[in-house]
């Protein structure tokens, strides 16, 4: 765990000192767009067409922040057309690296790298910040398109529809202000939230995290008991954004990030909401919970300093959600 500085790694943990025990994340640093024509995107520079094989995805299995570009990918059917490569799930004094050891790491397919700083520094040999996943590559320029997960999953969205990506658009322009409305405070309250309850090293922060947390878990019931998706009867950002973290929830921020009010298990509509999305085709196989599970619990010496995985509580996420004829 560290960031660069001036190119050179540097081993820290979060300083949550200058903040109040408040865990802050840090704003991506690479942001621009690959576009259907090469034009730029919202911020950063031109020149990212879309293209077959030119594009790769640096993830991490266990992040849920990653885990959003798999599942567009897969929704989108872009898995021939980007291809991917796996972190171990240990972050440690290296941050993320690309040993082998453990089933579906994949190591760096690239450049056959050790550590993803020096992916970073591939990019940008002077490079300071945090090293994050997930990183969209560029294998023609031989840089960062971009490291910030909203970003990428709307260029996935909708860059490649002309070079063969499957039908479907998760952010079609009558919902997006729908949309950016849930996505503020579902990431505030809830994605990052479960991290500010995790993180935080100060009562006070925490309190402020977990209880904003639970308001939100029982808004999100609320919402998901008059509709079958956060917007209503369609499938849209939002709700992937969502779901990266419900499943994350019972096996391991309950526990490990002390978010222990209720489990996702105990609640109806958000409980039937997780399967409906595990149960569609090949979402499954983009949750890997060996990686979740070791990851948290093993490279977060500072909350779980011993290592041990705890035994988590049951669940059946195959079971059926009847969440179909209910809103049909
Ligand atoms: N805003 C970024 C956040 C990505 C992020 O924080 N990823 C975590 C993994 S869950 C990470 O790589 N952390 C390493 C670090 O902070 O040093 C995004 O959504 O893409």
């Amino acid at each position: 765990m560290g960031q660069l500085v001036d190119g050179v790694w540097q081993d820290t943990w979060y300083d949550t000192k200058s903040n109040g025990g408040r865990f802050k994340r840090s704003e991506s640093a690479f942001r621009n767009w690959v576009t259907a024509d090469g034009s730029a995107g919202p911020t950063g520079k031109a020149g990212f067409t879309a293209g077959r094989d030119r594009y790769h995805l640096y993830v991490s299995l266990a992040c849920p922040w990653a885990h959003r570009t798999l599942l567009m990918r897969q929704l989108k059917g872009l898995e021939q057309m980007i291809s991917v490569s796996v972190v171990h799930p240990l972050m440690l004094e290296n941050g993320w690296t690309f040993a082998t050891d453990f089933p579906a790491a994949t190591g760096d397919t690239l450049y056959q790298h050790d550590f993803l700083y020096q992916l970073y520094l591939h990019a940008d040999a002077d490079y300071s910040g945090r090293v994050t996943v997930p990183v969209l590559w560029d294998k023609q320029q031989q840089t960062i398109v971009s490291n910030e997960s909203a970003d990428i999953i709307r260029m996935l969205n909708s860059a490649f529809d002309a070079v063969g990506a499957r039908a479907g658009d998760y952010y079609p322009v009558a919902l997006r202000a729908e949309i950016d409305e849930l996505n503020g405070w579902i990431y505030d309250t809830v994605n990052n939230g479960v991290y500010k309850s995790g993180f935080a090293t100060s009562q006070a922060a925490y309190d402020e995290a977990v209880e904003a947390l639970f308001r939100s878990l029982n808004r999100l019931e609320q919402i998901l008991g008059q509709h079958r998706w956060l917007t209503g009867d369609r499938l849209t950002e939002a709700d992937l954004r969502l779901w990266t973290t419900l499943v994350r929830f019972d096996p391991v921020y309950a526990t490990h990030f002390k978010c222990d009010r209720h489990r996702i298990g105990d609640y109806l509509n958000l409980n039937g909401f997780l399967r409906d999305i595990w149960q569609m085709p090949g979402i499954a196989g983009t949750v890997n919970l060996q990686h979740i599970r070791h990851h948290y619990y093993c490279s977060h010496k500072t909350i779980n300093p011993s290592g041990v995985i705890s035994i988590g509580p049951a669940f059946d996420w195959d079971e059926p959600h009847g969440r179909d004829e209910r809103f049909s």
